[in-house]
């Protein structure tokens, strides 16, 4: 798969995204034909809006990823991040607008297709009451699975693989409620790999991560991207973000108020109005991308 896929939704379990195995045909198209071939546009939200009560949440919100592309979704607490990347699931339901996949309207998909389509890495760790690692990151084939079936051969590999890609391999067999907050966010997104989804949607992948497991694990959303997954993770670190996002999303009291590349939007200025904070924005001597120093009201 490239980054020119005509169809991402009708290549939903596109092999490369999870683990770049074998190519197969895993369709649920009964409800969904497949809409005619258009260019392969990828994450497309337009006017979405959200409200909870009498509070706007998510206000008017335009937002596009490309097809094989990391997005970073950025900005403060409170900003509307989870609850876009709920939108986008299909866990709420936007009072307004469309989020699109390719030629797709999410909200017409059945839940199952859809989770052949998207997977959510969460934020919280969740529980697994008496699950070990190899059987959580089991479940993300559920989708794929028909009532009663077990594991094939390739979904086994496949569950091997998402392992071993989110450097899970000594903790298989371990007792998923005895792992550490960093370890249980692995298998959360061993567990999305393994749902092989064309989108792949993350809240705050990194933030229980030392920092070679945050490293490793942006690293492999690029690989991932690069593969032919679109890619959209809600970040706090800036950094993290200007460093391994293509393209950047900035959620400031539920409005995007700046998208592009990293260098385009995350100004010292931009930084300042949204985050109330001073920061310096440097070039990465070695790659060029942006480097931010934050800058203590002190100094
Ligand atoms: N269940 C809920 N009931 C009421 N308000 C909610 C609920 N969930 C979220 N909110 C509010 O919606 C707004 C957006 O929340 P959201 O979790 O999407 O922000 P966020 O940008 O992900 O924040 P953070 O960076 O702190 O995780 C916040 O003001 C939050 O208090």
């Amino acid at each position: 798969m490239t980054r020119t896929t005509p169809d991402p939704i009708a290549l939903e379990s596109s092999r490369s995204a999870g683990v770049r195995g074998p190519e197969a045909t895993l369709r649920d198209d009964s409800a969904n034909p497949p809409g005619p071939a258009g260019p392969a546009s990828g994450l497309a939200g337009e006017r979405v809006r959200f409200t909870r009560g009498e509070r706007l949440i998510v206000d008017d919100v335009d937002i596009t990823v490309p097809v094989g592309s990391v997005g970073a979704l950025v900005g403060p607490n409170g900003a509307g991040k989870s609850t876009l990347l709920h939108l986008v699931a299909g866990l709420e339901r936007a009072d307004a607008g469309a989020v699109r996949f390719g030629d797709r309207d999410l909200s017409t998909l059945r839940r199952r297709h859809r989770a052949r389509v998207i997977a959510l890495a969460e934020q919280e760790v969740r529980d697994e009451p008496g699950l070990r690692v190899h059987e959580v990151v089991a479940l993300g084939r559920t989708p794929h699975l028909g009532a009663f079936q077990g594991l094939g051969e390739f979904d086994r590999a496949l569950v091997q693989r998402c392992i071993d890609d989110a450097g899970l391999a000594h903790l298989a067999d371990r007792e998923y409620g005895t792992l550490s907050g960093g370890e249980r966010q692995r298998v959360n997104l061993a567990r999305a790999l393994a749902q092989e989804p064309a989108l792949l949607l993350l809240d705050e992948p990194t933030n229980h991560l030392d920092i070679r497991a945050q490293l490793t694990t942006l690293s492999l959303l690029g690989e991932l991207a690069r593969g032919g997954l679109t890619v959209l993770a809600a970040l706090h670190d800036l950094g993290l973000a200007a460093a391994y996002a293509d393209h950047i999303v900035v959620l400031h009291g539920g409005r995007v108020v700046a998208a592009g590349p990293a260098a385009e939007t995350l100004t010292p200025e931009l930084i300042h109005d949204v985050w109330g904070v001073r920061a310096d924005v440097l070039e990465h001597p070695r790659t060029g991308r942006p480097l931010i120093a934050y800058v203590d009201d002190r100094d």
